[in-house]
């Protein structure tokens, strides 16, 4: 995926602009920046939920998002969920089945998933992803909730999406394990416009 000189908004405030970065089959990049400096205003925008204020991007087809709302159905079993979503995206029982193996879901699978655990549902949230068959992961904080043994399932499941040409973005204050991967400051791309947190307090 390819993203040029982009500028993006939030409720109807500029936030970032001039955002570029390429991602290539592989590709890993780690968004920092501390609250509200935008993060998940960029990764929403690049996943099509919302639009941008000006700018291209290239590839945006297959972006797989998984951010804080976790669009469980909660009525539906684990399984139901990723076989709804293999549905979706026209992947596959093979799809879901390596899903729920990833993230260790099999003894979960016929519990709803309404009633999982935070960090469970943050685990079939991140195992829709496998199901999705899209190259491009873009993930907002995708370890909040999971325990030590959940972020190294994460991590081994992104090393396994890198290593077969996906490719990664994500906003994330953890070290995921995937050794030297490059970070863009999202704060040097602030928005000249933009009112500033700490200016927010006062107004
Ligand atoms: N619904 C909204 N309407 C108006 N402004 C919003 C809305 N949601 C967020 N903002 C503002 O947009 C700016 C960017 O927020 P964003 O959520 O993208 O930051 P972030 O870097 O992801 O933050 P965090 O690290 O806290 O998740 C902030 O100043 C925030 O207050």
């Amino acid at each position: 995926m390819k993203v040029s000189d982009l500028a993006v908004s939030r409720g109807g405030v500029p936030v970032l602009s001039g955002v570029g970065f390429h991602l290539g089959a592989g590709d890993a990049l780690v968004l920092r920046g501390p609250n509200g400096s935008g993060k998940t205003t960029l990764l929403r925008t690049v996943a099509g939920l919302q639009p941008p204020l000006s700018g291209e991007m290239m590839g945006r087809d297959q972006v797989a998002y998984a951010g804080h709302a976790d669009g469980l159905k909660s009525a539906l079993t684990v399984s139901e969920n990723l076989t709804f979503w293999a549905s979706v995206f026209g992947t596959g029982r093979a799809q879901v089945a390596a899903a729920l193996s990833a993230f260790e879901l099999e003894a979960l699978d016929d519990r709803r998933a309404g009633n999982l655990s935070a960090g469970q549902k943050r685990r079939l949230g991140l195992a829709r992803l496998l199901v999705t068959g899209r190259p491009v992961w873009v993930l907002d904080e995708p370890t909040v909730s999971l325990d030590v043994a959940a972020v190294g399932l994460f991590a081994d499941a992104v090393r396994s999406h890198l290593g077969q040409g996906g490719a990664l973005l994500v906003a994330t204050h953890v070290d995921l394990g995937l050794g030297e991967v490059p970070v863009l400051d999202v704060t040097a791309y602030s928005a000249a416009s933009r009112i500033s947190a700490a200016d927010e307090a006062f107004l």
